[in-house]
């Protein structure tokens, strides 16, 4: 276990409770003293969001957790510098639009749209070293960390590239806010593009009286007076696991309007599977901080577990503070999670519930590529809703890894992706994501699920 090595003597924040607590997957930086020139640096530039945001954020979660509306998030496993282009951002950005749109008709609720986006370059892994033909080296822990190429040089944790997540995060913030509010996102555009898939694909086609459906909704609205054309910006937010909490506490900013602490590296944060340990420093400083905060929650998380999380990070039981990412694997989440609802339900806490039905369902293929099958990610949201269906509670959201590019990472889907192919377009830093065609069909099949609950 390394501990936070957050030079206290630097630090902008008063009170950052959480750097005397152990914190599990951080990086051994070899120079501590430029680790302490960069963390002064970061501490010296511009917030990247509003704390006004993040409240709307969490008023915006607090209708999820009420069952007042359903979140969509998702994006990269890792998002890569070299991936900071306007092709991949729009790509990535056009899918979740296109995919808001099906759930949002389908759900008949308002669709909360956060990317794991503009800040998503640091990963947590399994073992802190990588083998191969008998050479060991650290493992890759994300372009905020160090380089992916198999070398020495690269795999060395260099606290310079906190600064170039910090601008790689700027840049995409800055093109996705271009996008969401400059005329990109019009819903009658969004629904022209699913159409062209509905038409153009062959899993597009079952979905063609869904979209049907749609195109009489917009005409409905038109021929009433409120022309669809209107509907030309949405409010998107940015959210990223708060894993690096040198970065995470240097971008932590005490708000001028409320006195309160904000991490302004990002409008939601998560804190994954691994660094959740209820004594240890991920969570106590998500419990400093007032923006909207998810948990990672694995198959072996107890009721008592999750009891706890809310007492520490939602001690006032406020509706869109706290959110649950569920992520079980398909063959556990219906025997595990009714549990945990049940528990945090008779509590009177007030979550919102969301699956990630990604993490608990990778495997490795043959040819050694990591994978996960698309009917696999499919039965866990199957799982999920059926357990909130038998309980009478709110499938709140999905929480998906996912890119807007045609990769082949993923197995199956209706434009099915075999294991043969998965070599062809394999791109990812770490983990497997849902090419385009992919995540659209689960958007669909998820409308249809929501539709039958
Ligand atoms: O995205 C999640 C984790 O970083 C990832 O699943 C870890 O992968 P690993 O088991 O290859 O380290
Ligand atoms: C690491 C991640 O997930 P988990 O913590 O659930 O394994 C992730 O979402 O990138």
């Amino acid at each position: 276990m390394v501990r936070v090595t957050v030079n206290a003597e630097s630090h902008a924040v008063a009170g950052a409770t959480w750097r005397d607590l152990p914190a599990a997957q951080q990086p051994e930086y070899p120079d501590a003293e430029a680790l302490r020139d960069v963390i002064a640096d970061l501490e010296s530039y511009p917030p990247l969001v509003f704390a006004g945001e993040c409240d709307q954020l969490r008023a915006r979660m607090g209708a999820v957790a009420r069952g007042e509306a359903f979140l969509l998030q998702g994006g990269d496993c890792a998002e890569a510098f070299d991936a900071v282009s306007a092709d991949h951002i729009r790509a990535k950005l056009k899918t979740l639009l296109q995919m808001s749109a099906v759930l949002t008709y389908a759900a008949s609720v308002p669709v909360v749209k956060v990317g794991r986006i503009a800040g998503q370059y640091s990963k947590p892994r399994s073992k802190g070293t990588e083998t191969r033909d008998g050479v060991t080296l650290p493992t890759y822990r994300g372009d905020s960390v160090n380089g992916f190429d198999f070398n020495e040089a690269a795999r060395i944790p260099d606290p310079e590239r906190l600064k170039r997540m910090y601008h790689a995060s700027a840049s995409t913030l800055n093109l996705v806010r271009a996008f969401t509010t400059g005329g990109y996102a019009d819903l009658r555009q969004v629904h022209a593009w699913n159409q062209d898939f509905v038409r153009s694909s062959p899993s597009g086609q079952r979905y063609e009286a869904l979209a049907r459906e749609i195109d009489n909704a917009l005409n409905f609205m038109k021929a009433c007076g409120t022309d669809p054309a209107e509907f030309k910006a949405v409010e998107f937010y940015a959210s990223h696991e708060a894993l690096l909490l040198d970065y995470e506490g240097a971008l932590t900013r005490t708000d001028s309007r409320t006195g309160k602490l904000y991490d302004t590296s990002g409008h939601m944060v998560w804190i994954g599977e691994r660094t959740r340990q209820l004594d240890h420093a991920h969570i106590e400083f998500a419990s400093r901080i007032a923006n909207p905060i998810g948990i990672k929650l694995g198959p072996t998380t107890t009721p008592e577990e999750a009891l706890t999380y809310i007492e520490r990070l939602d001690p006032d039981r406020e509706p869109g503070r706290l959110t649950f990412i569920v992520r079980m694997g398909a063959d556990k989440v219906r025997d595990k999670l009714p549990e945990l609802v049940e528990k945090v339900t008779a509590s009177g806490a007030t979550v919102a519930w969301v699956t990630d039905p990604m993490h608990g369902n990778t495997f490795e293929a043959a040819s050694g590529h990591k994978t996960r099958r698309f009917d696999d990610v499919l039965d866990e949201v199957k799982g999920f809703f059926e357990v909130h269906k038998a309980l009478g509670t709110h499938p709140g959201g999905i929480h998906v890894e996912l890119t807007g590019d045609d990769v082949t990472e993923c197995v199956g889907g209706g434009d099915e992706i075999f294991v043969d192919d998965l070599h062809q377009r394999y791109e990812t830093a770490c983990d497997p994501r849902l090419n385009r065609s992919q995540s659209l069909d689960l958007a669909f099949l998820v409308a249809e699920m929501y539709r039958d609950q």
